[in-house]
């Protein structure tokens, strides 16, 4: 299969006026299209670094990333897509004009994408809705508006940065559900940054575990056929879902007996 995001020796050190800070060191990871991969480690360890290198926010002071066998350079790369915590909805925009937004700014709504737009607010369950403005919904309701907007521009990779952080456990349950389903059907890849070893188990493919100062890898592990062909809510309750994630929680238990664990 083809490999979507590549990182080679990659290593990135952050440089201000209180002098170098090496935020990742030496990482090698490959990305096949279509595979849903989390990162997760303890705070500090280079995640929200990682996603930033791939989408070309920041580029590396050593190595290459690729995506689709193309150098990241940058400024970025079209073919991502960012879901972050925050919805960063206009809140003077109608939720159908925040959705199609990232189509306007790329000069890319025409009718075509606009039916792309009603299409996409309909399986997100916000069919008929598009007049509301964001301070009329709830917390779920407009991540699924962010979500509507991010695939309107028809990613291939998504880089998803905690979006289901800042939501109450049973409409963060449903998230996950209705994004899973919805990158599985697209067959995109996903980059997902989580702090939850549940989540990053039950929607993944992969799991990479990243230890601090400075970020390295320090694991890779496949998730079980059975685990990834459920969806998130069905994987918690599959066989050798509790055995991965107490070998998860061991390493960051290690981490923390090591004194790796920093507080970035
Ligand atoms: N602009 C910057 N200048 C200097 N150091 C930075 C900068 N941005 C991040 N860092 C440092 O780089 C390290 C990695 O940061 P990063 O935000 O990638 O970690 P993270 O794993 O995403 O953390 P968290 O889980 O807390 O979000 C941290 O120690 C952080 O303090």
């Amino acid at each position: 299969m083809e490999s979507a995001v590549e990182l080679d020796h990659v290593s990135h050190v952050y440089v201000n006026g209180r002098g170098a800070y090496p935020a990742l060191l030496d990482i090698s990871l490959t990305v096949r299209q279509g595979e849903f991969i989390s990162l997760i480690g303890p705070s500090g360890c280079g995640k929200t670094t990682l996603l930033s290198l791939i989408s070309g926010l920041l580029t590396p002071t050593a190595g290459n990333v690729r995506v689709f066998g193309e150098k990241v350079e940058q400024g970025g790369v079209q073919r991502i897509g960012y879901m972050l915590q925050q919805d960063y909805l206009f809140p003077w925009r109608t939720i159908g004009a925040n959705a199609s937004l990232g189509l306007e700014l790329l000069g890319r709504l025409d009718a075509a994408s606009q039916k792309l737009v009603d299409g996409l607010m309909e399986e997100m369950g916000l069919g008929g809705q598009s007049q509301r403005y964001p301070h009329q919904l709830s917390g779920g309701m407009r991540q699924r508006v962010a979500l509507v907007r991010t695939l309107a521009t028809e990613p291939d990779v998504l880089l998803l940065d905690e979006p289901f952080s800042a939501l109450d456990y049973q409409t963060k349950l449903q998230l996950e559900e209705l994004v899973s389903g919805t990158l599985k059907a697209r067959g995109k890849t996903a980059v997902l940054v989580t702090h939850d070893i549940t989540e990053a188990v039950a929607m993944s493919d992969r799991v990479i575990v990243l230890q601090p100062n400075p970020g390295r890898l320090l694991a890779d592990m496949e998730v079980p056929e059975l685990i990834r062909a459920a969806s998130p809510l069905k994987a918690r309750e599959t066989e050798g879902f509790h055995e991965l994630f107490h070998r998860l929680w061991g390493l960051f238990e290690s981490m923390d007996k090591g004194g790796g664990r920093s507080h970035g």
